[in-house]
């Protein structure tokens, strides 16, 4: 190290300690990479890879990017899984004795970065923590470090179960001790999901986010804090108390099902078209969006919860007017949550402050009109609303209407504010006006007309007089400065007073503007809480606005809930498929689960709509959950605990695992787990198997879960043979969903009728995918003699083909002679014997054979 250049010591005594990240070394106006780290960036970033002398023999590679531009830089590093870690210069070069200090401010990595054109507002960027409480026990804590958000829960089952959640909240990067790094490295490698280290042991207690989580929770959160603090360098004040995600008063729905009914992502391309938030979102700010996901992930089961939310949705949906002012006022409310998230990290600009005041002038309209509704719920919802008022105050006295972005060229302080900052503005603004006023005041006092006031650099401003009329002025007041010629230059104190004040004026005035800004900014951290719990109200409010609107467009109802089990959805529809296609097509089903009758056992042809119908009993129990009506003309709905489904084909590539290993897992879970209070939805259970494995493990966990569990359950199968089970089964009832023949081609009726499906009506849906005519209509061949209980002379036909070419007649019977041959080339041991002896035994038993 001693052969280095100073500086390029330096740089390898800060890069010792962030060996994982991208060390961004500041040199001047930009920010240098070297080594190793040069030659990947280089790569990654499409930058020239440059070298430079670093005082050894060889010469170290090198690249940069220029700082003002290096936020794209980093973004692009950071979303290819990299850390970034921000080296700056921390003292002032002209200070510096020797090398300029230079520290780490910042490492910005993919579950820390909190701004970027890639990032969508719209949703949360959680970071996680994990620890492992015992063998099949997680703790899992979470922040959104952009709004401060923080939950934690505790999981219940494996790494895969653990893993499960932290992919459903789109984590993109976990923080863990070293011991649980070691068992969930691969696991994470895997889905692309960074994973940290943390065993620093910070103390977290003054940030105060632990108040109300169970103990077992805490070290999960204490990691995640100590790694925050570690990586972010700055205040962390807007990090909100951990929420507890209690189990028993939330619907548990786990990563594969959430995955496979489509809530947030789209299985096929994984965006939001198609899903159930892209049906509800109807919101008017980034904050509603995000709580929407919130919810939509973590459902409701506390019934009293369940219906304050739908009463608030009628009673806005009684009134139009309402609705529309209040969503007309939400629109111009900015999003809070990250406005206080950057003030906390000192990142906001004068910008986000005539932001965070633009927003706040809407709210005392909000709180009025629902004050005013009439409706005794909205007025309780308006008393929670804090307009901020001291807040709203100081941005109106302090922050100018149309800041700049910058934060250090001024224009962001509104006149009036600062007595000094308005005179450093008169000063500069009018400092010209003032000296031509200064100069006619002088003249007139003087009666010199040629008396005028000049600048130079050694003397600053200075009034000139000709020599020829200095006789005219009252000298006592002039102090002399220089002499020229023909002329005599003079200051006043009142002159040189101002003077201080011109020049200074901008550049001073910039820098007071920018000491009030920050004044101003630290301010606004001592109510940063209240104004996160604003944004938590109004952000309610706008979700709960989007649920009326869609619900009248979409022509929901309002979904009943009683204490018992049963579950009677009327003319369902699923409002996903149903928003996409043309209403009128679309068939709306029935699904009644009764005390008595709590299982269904579906049939029908494949395309018939037995997923569809499936999915939308589940994303009915769903919308209810959260609180917005549900598509159907009525539904009497208990509280459900947890929905657990195996449908479609949503195989976890990442795991390497088969699709039926995945569809037997999935229903180990949903049967380890679930209780009388979930819904199951088990989609053709066992086709990943022969016939009769599949259907025996189909009807064994039929057995299982009407026996033991008792939940309400929807199971479609191919089977027929299972059929026959209500007859054992005493709450088991056989659906299906309709379809007709109509010259030879099938019609799908797409409607759930009572009994089992008379046919399967496969082949016509194979004849439907264009399979060639010969498949076809041999398949049917073999379907009818299945049918008619020929299974043999299917069996004949089909040996019959297969030997066609091989036997044109039965063997002769063996004869006495011949096996005395056979049994001598049995007994034959043909390792003792020469080849010239083997050729003379097949020699003689060709002549016994007869042989010619
Ligand atoms: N109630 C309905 N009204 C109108 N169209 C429907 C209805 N249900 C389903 N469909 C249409 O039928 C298509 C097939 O439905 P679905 O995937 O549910 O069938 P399936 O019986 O589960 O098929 P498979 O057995 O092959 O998995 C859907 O994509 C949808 O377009």
């Amino acid at each position: 190290m001693t052969t280095y250049t100073p500086m390029i010591q330096q740089y390898l005594q800060v890069k010792a300690e962030h060996e994982d990240a991208f060390l961004f070394f500041r040199l001047g106006d930009f920010y240098e990479l070297f080594f190793n780290d040069a030659i990947e960036a280089s790569n990654i970033l499409e930058i020239t890879l440059t070298s430079r002398d670093g005082g050894s023999t060889d010469k170290i590679p090198m690249c940069g990017v220029p700082f003002h531009s290096a936020e794209g830089y980093i973004e692009t590093l950071v979303r290819k899984g990299h850390k970034v870690a921000i080296c700056e210069q921390t003292e002032d070069p002209r200070e510096a004795k020797g090398i300029v200090k230079r520290e780490v401010v910042k490492v910005v990595t993919p579950g820390t970065i909190t701004e970027g054109k890639s990032l969508d507002a719209n949703s949360n960027h959680f970071i996680g923590a994990a620890d492992q409480l015992d063998e099949k026990l997680y703790a899992l804590a979470y922040v959104d470090l952009a709004t401060g958000e923080g939950k934690a829960e505790i999981i219940t089952g494996d790494e895969r179960t653990l893993i499960g959640e932290i992919e459903a909240l789109g984590m993109k990067e976990i923080v863990v001790r070293e011991r649980l790094h070691i068992t969930l490295n691969e696991w994470m490698a895997k889905r692309d999901i960074v994973l940290s280290m943390e065993n620093g042991e910070e103390d977290n207690n003054s940030l105060n986010v632990q108040s109300n989580i169970p103990n077992e929770l805490h070290e999960a959160c204490d990691i995640l804090v100590s790694y925050l603090k570690r990586t972010q360098k700055s205040s962390l004040e807007h990090l909100r108390p951990f929420e507890y995600i209690q189990k028993s008063s939330k619907l548990s729905i786990d990563a594969n099902s959430m995955r496979n009914l489509e809530l947030v992502q789209s299985i096929r391309n994984g965006s939001k078209e198609g899903t159930l938030f892209w049906l509800l979102d109807e919101t008017s700010t980034a904050m509603g969006a995000r709580k929407l996901r919130i919810w939509i992930h973590q459902p409701l089961a506390d019934r009293a919860a369940i219906e304050d939310r739908l009463t608030i949705v009628s009673d806005l949906l009684e009134d139009y007017f309402l609705r529309d002012d209040l969503k007309t006022s939400l629109k111009e409310v900015y999003d809070l949550e990250r406005l206080s998230g950057r003030i906390s990290m000192g990142s906001a600009s004068g910008r986000d402050l005539a932001q965070l005041r633009n927003s706040l002038r809407r709210v005392p309209h909000l709180k009025n009109a629902l004050q005013q509704s009439g409706h005794e719920r909205l007025q309780r919802f308006s008393e929670q609303i804090d307009p901020c008022s001291e807040v709203l105050d100081l941005l109106e006295a302090s922050i100018a209407e149309n800041p700049p972005l910058s934060v250090k060229e001024g224009g962001i302080i509104k006149d009036g504010y600062h007595e000094k900052l308005d005179q450093y503005r008169d000063a500069s603004r009018n400092g010209k006006e003032w000296l031509a006023g200064l100069e006619r005041e002088e003249r007139e006092r003087t009666g010199i007309k040629n008396l005028k006031i000049g600048y130079n650099r050694i003397f600053g401003y200075f009034i000139e007089i000709t020599k020829s009329n200095i006789h005219l002025a009252d000298l006592s007041r002039y102090e002399r400065k220089q002499t020229l010629a023909n002329a005599e230059r003079y200051i006043t104190s009142e002159l040189k007073e101002k003077e201080d004040l011109i020049l200074n004026a901008e550049a001073e005035g910039q820098e007071l503007e920018y000491t009030l800004f920050c004044t101003v900014r630290d301010e606004m951290k001592n109510h940063i809480r209240r104004v996160q719990r604003l944004a938590s109200v109004l952000s309610e409010l706008d979700v709960l606005l989007s649920f009326a609107e869609v619900s009248e467009k979409q022509r929901f109802v309002r979904p009943q809930f009683h204490d018992g089990r049963a579950l009677e959805i009327k003319n369902g529809r699923h409002p996903v498929v149903e928003k996409m296609m043309d209403h009128s097509l679309y068939v709306p089903n029935s699904c009644k689960l009764t005390e008595d009758a709590n299982m269904q056992l579906i049939t029908g042809p494949n395309m018939s709509g037995k997923s569809t119908f499936m999915r939308q009993v589940a994303l009915t129990v769903i919308m209810a959950q959260i609180g917005c009506y549900v598509p159907c003309d009525s539904a009497l709905l208990p509280v459900t605990d947890q929905i657990f489904t195996r449908i479609g084909a949503a195989d976890d590539l990442a795991s390497g695992q088969s699709t039926f290993m995945m569809e037997m897992m999935e229903s180990k879970y949903a049967i380890a787990n679930a209780t009388g209070n979930s819904l199951l939805l088990f989609d053709e259970i066992g086709r990943g198997t022969s016939t009769y494995d599949g259907m025996s493990l189909a009807q064994a966990m039929m057995e299982f879960i009407h026996d033991e569990i008792g939940a309400n359950t929807l199971f479609s199968t191919h089977y027929h043979e299972l059929t026959k089970l209500d007859l054992e089964l005493e709450r088991l009832v056989n659906v299906h969903v309709a379809a007709m023949e109509q010259e030879g081609r099938v019609v799908f009726l797409h409607k759930v009728m009572a009994g089992p499906a008379d046919k399967s009506y496969g082949i016509h849906v194979a004849q439907l995918a264009g399979l060639p005519d010969t498949i076809v209509v041999r398949a049917k061949e073999l379907l009818d003699a299945f049918e008619s209980g020929e299974q043999a002379a299917v069996a004949t036909a089909a040996s019959e083909q297969m030997t066609f070419f091989d036997l044109q007649e039965e063997p002769d019977p063996v004869s006495e002679s011949d096996k005395a041959v056979l049994d001598q080339m049995k007994q034959t041991d043909l390792l003792n014997l020469t080849p010239m002896q083997a050729m003379n035994l097949i020699l003689d038993w060709q002549k016994q054979l007869g042989s010619k």
